[in-house]
């Protein structure tokens, strides 16, 4: 006898203990009709189950059709893959491609050079192109053709990680764009004066020939995001141990829970995303340490016009921000959102950064000496300006130079809002994710002359050549240099992050000497995860004073 059967025979039997008369009756016909059985095949008609089951298989092959034509799987099939196409055996892939992306990525550049190729990932195809030419369509795509902001949502899961301001009203975009970019200059002495004070922190009880010990990236974060927001939000709170050490940490944790979210189907995403993550006390802790600050700056907006222009002072990114927000923008709580936002985008790709700087520069102490005469007689003359910094042409390249190696193997996530075709005739459906392979673009032959190899003053070199003065610059785009991006969404913080990493390298250079702590003097090894990539998060960096 089958279990439910066996099940609906005790319920009936039981039921059939504690009813009335009738209805104990009725029941105890049913019970009989079930026990014999002969009436059993009458009542349920094995004749009718038999004429049901093609009905339901035909129904449930024509839903599973179905699903499959409308499956991305399908929608790419003209795309090739690395790795298999199989709906159930690319699942094995997307599993390699957490720790293999970036190789994956780079046997598809190989492979499939100037069209493009598809990874798995697990939860969705990633298509990837490369060349020029292909570049330059994503470059000229528009937004409502390839939406970059539509890609963040879904990568990032950010309605759940960081909170809808990406989504509905990304304004403080804008505002890196232009006050930001425009105006740091002004502080600039306030972001050297940070650098400095952060060194002597960290470094605080050396002696003359003394080597200290620090782990490279903590300390390189540190150095980051006190100095990102000294310009952000001033004095004292760039200092705050608890306002830094949740700004350091809050980007590690929108990375991490975002994958979280994306290893669950589109109907699970809204309830996990809400019970792993925390915007909302995110923005309360925010708003516990720059209330005050807001409020003032609210206020102050608040006055009438002649009032608040005669007495503005600030310079700062409340400041930049209340002047490009809408009247229902000027919150506390929605203020806060968008400078949590400007840290997540700022101080960890510049933290990384500064961490690989300070491991090349440790690994190739040749090119030392060169940049210290550099910056000593352009500070020399000039003095240590925005404008001085971005001189030192030797230092940009060596930046530059580490950037180029320590890249992602995949920049520019945009989504497909319509069906794109491509200037070579590819041609990706509505839906699709795609990106250009950026590592093994920095890493071809036929962009760089021994590619593999590190050449700090690589740039800096071609910079000499008759009007190739600033084509090279650190901050340039370009098809073969994409690091920050492509097009009208390449990084616009970029010349932030260049003069905050020059002027960071450049004090490093005249008070100090650097050198790997790892006994053997290999570059320590970047950790890979999807095919994004961190430099080494636990090797440790010596400084030694330099007597001046
Ligand atoms: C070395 C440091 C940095 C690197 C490598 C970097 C890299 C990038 C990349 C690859 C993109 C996407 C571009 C694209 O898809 O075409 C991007 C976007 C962005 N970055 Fe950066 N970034 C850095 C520093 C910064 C800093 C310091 C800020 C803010 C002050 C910032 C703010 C942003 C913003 C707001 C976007 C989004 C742009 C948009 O929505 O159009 N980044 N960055």
């Amino acid at each position: 006898m089958s279990t439910p059967k066996f099940k609906s025979i005790i319920a009936l039997r039981i039921k059939a203990s504690v009813a009335s008369e009738s209805e104990a009756q009725e029941d105890t016909l049913r019970l009989r009709k079930m026990e014999d059985p002969s009436s059993l095949t009458l009542a349920t008609g094995r004749g009718a189950k038999r004429r049901e089951e093609p009905v339901v298989s035909g129904l449930l092959a024509i839903y599973l059709i179905l699903k499959w034509f409308s499956a991305s799987t399908y929608k790419l099939a003209h795309i090739p893959t690395i790795g298999s196409s199989g709906m159930i055996s690319s699942y094995r892939d997307a599993f390699r491609f957490f720790q293999h992306g970036h190789e994956m990525i780079d046997e598809g550049y190989k492979k499939h050079y100037e069209t493009a190729f598809k990874v798995a990932t697990i939860s969705r195809w990633l298509v990837i192109v490369s060349g020029p030419q292909m570049h330059d369509d994503i470059r000229r795509a528009t937004d409502d053709q390839l939406s970059f902001r539509d890609a963040v949502v879904d990568m990032l899961q950010t309605d759940y990680t960081i909170g809808p301001q990406n989504r509905i009203d990304p304004y403080h975009v804008k505002v890196v764009r232009a006050p930001l970019t425009r105006k740091f200059g002004a502080q600039f002495s306030d972001i050297l004066d940070e650098i400095s004070q952060a060194f002597k922190d960290l470094l605080k009880p050396a002696k003359e020939n003394e080597w200290i010990t620090v782990p490279a990236f903590i300390s390189a974060r540190n150095i980051v995001c006190r100095t990102s927001n000294r310009l952000f939000v001033g004095l004292p709170l760039c200092r705050d141990i608890d306002y830094k050490t949740f700004n350091e940490n809050f980007t590690m944790d929108v990375v991490k829970k975002a994958q979280i979210i994306n290893t669950f189907p589109a109907v699970l995403k809204p309830i996990v995303g809400r019970l792993v993550t925390k915007v909302q006390s995110n923005i309360r802790r925010t708003v516990s340490h720059l209330g005050p600050m807001m409020q003032a700056h609210l206020d102050q907006y608040n006055k009438p016009k002649d009032e608040a222009q005669s007495t503005n002072q600030s310079n700062d990114l409340i400041s930049w921000l209340l002047e490009e927000a809408k009247e229902s923008q000027r919150t506390l709580n929605d203020l806060a959102a968008r400078i949590l936002n400007v840290n997540f985008a700022s101080i960890h790709t510049t933290s990384m950064g500064l961490t690989n700087i300070l491991y090349d520069l440790a690994m190739y102490p040749e090119y030392v000496e060169p940049m210290r005469e550099e910056v000593k007689a352009i500070v020399k003359t000039e003095g240590w300006t925005k404008s001085s910094i971005g001189k030192m042409r030797k230092v940009d390249s060596f930046v530059k130079e580490s950037q180029r190696l320590a890249s992602n193997s995949f920049v520019t996530m945009r989504k497909a809002l319509k069906d794109f075709t491509f200037s070579n005739g590819v041609t990706v459906p509505a839906g699709t994710y795609l990106a250009v392979a950026s590592l093994s673009t920095h890493l071809d032959e036929n962009n760089y002359d021994n590619a593999h190899e590190f050449k700090g003053f690589r740039f800096a070199d071609v910079r000499e050549e008759e009007g190739e003065g600033t084509k090279h610059q650190m901050v340039s785009l370009s098809p073969d240099f994409l690091t920050f991006g492509t097009g009208r969404h390449a990084c616009p913080g970029r010349f932030l992050a260049a003069s905050q990493l020059k002027a960071t390298l450049a004090h490093v250079l005249l008070n100090y000497d650097v050198e790997l702590a790892n006994k053997d003097g290999s570059r320590p090894k970047s950790i890979w995860t999807m095919g994004q990539v961190a430099p080494n998060m636990t090797a440790d960096v010596k400084f030694r004073k330099r007597v001046l």
